[in-house]
């Protein structure tokens, strides 16, 4: 039997504006969020995990309306809270609640816990003070802790116990849904566990629908029905937890695997190395958003070249597509000082084909002949034009789908994930040289 979701978000956006100048023109927008759809059923807890800076907690307070989104709508129970009246929205905001990563910053020093707890259910016309407090000395002992801690202040508890009051908090005015954004994430190792399992305990109990953010795919799996993976403003894979974990399909979801301790034997080495930042989302790599950083990055059919000699050709040609590659500065840091000409003077060519070599872990020469003469165009460009012609070189050279077409997030059973190794169109290229590399090959 399927159940209607409790909340649904469709091609939801958030777009920073970027302003320059007194009257503030709009130079560009920071992409936080860039059409993103997922659900969330009643009863069940979904994740969003991702990088730091992938845009969860922007999706989370847009998703709210704590700030308006861009474009998109947001379902709950049927009606498209981005067209709730002021009215609607303090209702829906009875029923939604949001939990934080620090539970220190939401407490008002002066205030005693059980104050803190039943302030919402004053905010939503609650009058009596007497019923107040009987509520909030149940909710705390609900979440573990005692009646008598109503009297207590915020500092005279430690950081697990004042995430357990915060939940207490969010559930007092008895919520359908509740938005945890990263709230293990402050609290010790020893504690993150119990917490987790409260959160595990009180959704059974009260009913709750729970959306959870995470960057820990760890905590993603220990209490999450279904998983979104999230990169620089996308979901770019969705599915059941367990079956995401048991075949993860995008390379960003195995690359933050790789980050997660692996007690099978079988499954070590799996893991995928991820290096490099998120790149900025005011300016997103075309095609995929993940090639720049993607280990398994579609060959063009003509090149035969290993895996890792290929992310490392490909990763050279990201440097010069984002310019400021420096042939001195790199030959600096790469080659004796004795070897290189005094600063008023040019480098020779072949030092700077030794110190991109030596950067990008290149041999010399390339085991593919075309591959070898294309390099060394980029490499002269490089010498003779700077960064901005060693790019369109490297650009003509080797064609990726990858850079030059965005992958939908097509459905394979229940699972969505948006690859282009996953994508019918491009299934002609060879996959046994390209598919899934792991930083090792
Ligand atoms: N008010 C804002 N103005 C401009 N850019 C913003 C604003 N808020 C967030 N961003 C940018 O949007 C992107 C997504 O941020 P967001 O905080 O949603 O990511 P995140 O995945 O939740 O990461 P973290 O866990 O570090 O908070 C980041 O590049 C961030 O710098």
């Amino acid at each position: 039997m399927t159940t209607d979701p409790l909340v649904e978000v469709e091609g939801l956006e958030k777009h920073y504006p970027i302003t320059e100048g007194v009257l503030k023109r709009e130079v560009g927008r920071v992409r936080a969020v860039d059409g993103i759809d997922f659900d969330v059923r009643p009863g069940e807890t979904v994740g969003i995990v991702g990088e730091s800076g992938c845009g969860k907690s922007t999706a989370a307070t847009s998703l709210l309306r704590l700030e308006e989104p861009t474009d998109g709508s947001v379902l709950f129970d049927g009606d498209d809270i981005t067209e709730y009246s002021k009215g609607e929205l303090k209702a829906f905001r009875r029923r939604a609640q949001m939990i934080f990563q620090d539970p220190s910053s939401s407490f008002d020093p002066r205030m005693s816990i059980g104050e803190s707890v039943a302030e919402p259910l004053k905010i939503h016309g609650m009058t009596d003070r007497e019923r107040r407090r009987r509520i909030a000395q149940d909710l705390l002992e609900r979440v573990g802790l005692s009646a008598r801690d109503a009297d207590r202040y915020p500092h005279e508890f430690s950081g697990g116990q004042k995430q357990r009051v915060a939940l207490a908090r969010a559930l007092v005015v008895n919520p359908d849904f509740i938005v945890a954004d990263e709230p293990v994430s402050a609290l010790d190792v020893s504690i993150q566990a119990e917490i987790l399992g409260l959160i595990e305990d009180i959704q059974e109990e009260f009913g709750l629908s729970i959306l959870l953010i995470s960057h820990d795919m760890g905590v993603v799996r220990q209490v999450c029905d279904r998983v979104n993976v999230m990169y620089l403003g996308e979901i770019v894979e969705s599915g059941p937890t367990e079956e995401v974990f048991d075949d993860p399909k995008h390379p960003y979801t195995k690359a933050l695997m790789g980050s997660i301790p692996q007690p099978d034997p079988r499954k070590r080495g799996e893991g995928v190395e991820l290096t490099g930042d998120v790149p900025n989302p005011s300016n997103p790599p075309s095609g995929c958003r993940f090639h720049t950083r993607c280990p398994s990055v579609i060959a063009p059919d003509d090149v035969t070249l290993d895996q890792k000699v290929w992310r490392n050709l490909l990763h050279f040609r990201s440097r010069t597509d984002r310019g400021g590659l420096d042939p001195r500065s790199l030959a600096e840091s790469h080659l004796s000082l004795d070897d290189l000409p005094p600063e008023d003077e040019d480098l020779s060519r072949e030092t700077v084909d030794r110190a991109v070599r030596t950067e990008f872990d290149l041999p010399t020469p390339l085991s593919d002949t075309d591959a070898e003469r294309a390099l060394t165009e980029a490499i002269d460009a490089l010498v003779d034009d700077g960064t901005g012609s060693a790019s369109e070189t490297l650009r003509e050279a080797f064609p990726t789908v990858c850079a030059k077409q965005s992958p939908e997030l097509v459905d394979e059973d229940g699972r969505r994930v948006a690859c282009h190794l996953h994508d019918a169109a491009v299934e002609a290229t060879p996959q046994e040289d390209i598919a899934f590399g792991s930083a090792d090959d």
